[in-house]
């Protein structure tokens, strides 16, 4: 499965529409992408000034589409599957081949690939749903993961490198005077980027963890730099992150739909770009801080929050890392309580899961935490902040956040919220109005 089958598949079920007018990759595409931000994917057929080129966007923008991507039905179907694919991986690794669907461009010239530029603030075009694949010279550990790449010259992307795994690998490079040999792929099945947004223990490589999503479908190519890549990417470009050269990053739009900072961060160098050629090339573009973006960050979260609340409390119905919360920083958790304190085990096991979330409010199984009102709802009723409040200070969280109390490091408060209903009191008194009446009001006539 590549992700012109997974497209297909979209337009069979109605999901996908073509746009055929002439559009610009530069702002009007990512432009009109955002205002079906939670609508159809989106197919553009006439990229102004490349020729044999589509650009697809909101390609797994609603949950829906991304448990088609994962063949589950249901949150709790998809929690366990993903959870299920980060514990196999090891014994998924992908199989080499050299049967690859993409050739080697005669020269490296990052202009000619078309990559969009979205934000008016940004300096330029921006790679956001690429994914990374580093390794670790020493130990040979392998790390996939999704980052942001801002072209600085043909052959050069500048990296935002957040400190996790990948950071740690080009670290670990760098201190021994290494460059981090890398590959770039872009244009994929939406499974291998779920995979490469989640977080399994350091050494679990994503691409293993894809390929058990995918039941062992997945192949890969061994690039010159020894790096592996997926056999079926519309692009994939082979590098190096320099151990010694850096330069400053952004300013670039994050998912908090506000401009991160602008930090020193590592180059990269590009010595060689393969891309496909059956058919019109596809390019994916990503639309940072909208649902797609806040999709992919946020859903393997809201599975490790599942997981870890569970350990603590038996029945976890569902979790959500909220639209306004970013899709990252707010959860809110439905879990059925057998005691008072449960609530508040359940938002610690949250924090736990998640370092960024800043904010979680913990529900009874009776609420729609997909409604936001829903949810306020239960802290209009259910809450009392004397003694429903917990709050963390000086904890580590997102550092996007900004009005995190130390930015670089993401130091920030953290509150939880217990919107459950007292075990003890009378059930009555918190039960939502219900009127006992089962006509359909759509069939009445009014007039
Ligand atoms: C750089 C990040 C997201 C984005 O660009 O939208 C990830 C931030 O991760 P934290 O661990 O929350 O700092
Ligand atoms: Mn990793």
């Amino acid at each position: 499965m590549d992700l012109r089958e997974f497209l297909s598949g979209l337009r069979s079920a109605g999901m996908l529409r073509f746009v055929n007018d002439e559009l610009d990759i530069n702002y009007e595409i990512p432009y009109v992408i955002t205002k079906f931000d939670k609508g159809p994917t989106l197919e553009f057929t006439n990229v102004r000034g490349f020729r044999d080129t589509h650009v697809v966007g909101n390609i797994v923008n609603t949950r829906n589409k991304v448990y088609r991507a994962l063949g589950v039905k249901t949150d709790v179907e998809f929690y366990r599957r993903l959870l299920w694919a980060e514990e196999v991986a090891p014994s998924y690794r992908p199989g080499e081949t050299n049967n690859v669907v993409y050739d080697p461009l005669p020269s490296v010239d990052l202009t000619k690939l078309p990559i969009p530029r979205y934000f008016e603030l940004e300096p330029g075009p921006c790679l956001t749903s690429a994914v990374v694949v580093g390794m670790d010279t020493k130990e040979n550990v392998l790390n996939a993961s999704i980052h942001r790449l801002t072209p600085i010259g043909p052959d050069r992307f500048v990296i935002r490198l957040v400190p996790r795994h990948l950071y740690r690998i080009y670290m670990r490079n760098r201190e021994i005077g290494k460059d981090t040999p890398i590959s770039i792929s872009w244009g994929l099945h939406p499974a291998i980027l779920v995979a490469a947004a989640s977080s399994p223990s350091f050494g679990t490589f994503e691409l293993n963890m894809a390929n058990a999503l995918l039941n062992g479908s997945l192949k890969v190519k061994s690039l010159d730099n020894g790096v592996p890549a997926p056999a079926h990417a519309e692009v994939v470009m082979e590098g190096y992150i320099s151990a010694r050269e850096t330069t400053k990053e952004g300013p670039c739009m994050d998912v908090l739909g506000t401009y991160d900072e602008v930090r020193e961060q590592p180059v990269v160098r590009i010595t060689r770009i393969y891309v496909r050629r059956d058919g019109p090339l596809i390019a994916q573009a990503l639309v940072a801080g909208y649902s797609e973006h806040k999709l992919l960050m946020g859903i393997e979260k809201e599975a490790k929050i599942w997981q870890f609340v569970s350990n603590v409390v038996p029945e976890v119905k569902s979790v959500r890392l909220t639209d306004g919360g970013c899709g990252w920083l707010h959860a809110v958790v439905a879990i059925r309580k057998q005691s008072d304190g449960d609530p508040k085990n359940a938002i610690m096991a949250a924090f736990a899961a998640h370092p960024s979330l800043k904010y979680v409010v913990v529900v009874d199984d009776d609420i729609n935490i997909d409604d936001p009102s829903e949810v306020e709802w239960a802290m209009a009723t259910r809450f009392r902040a004397d003694e429903d409040l917990v709050l963390i200070k000086y904890a580590r969280g997102s550092t996007l956040d900004p009005v995190a109390i130390d930015p670089l490091q993401g130091i920030t408060t953290k509150m939880g919220i217990d919107a459950t209903r007292p075990i003890s009191s009378d059930i009555s008194r918190f039960r939502k109005g219900v009127i006992p009446a089962s006509l359909d009001p759509d069939k009445l006539r009014i007039e």
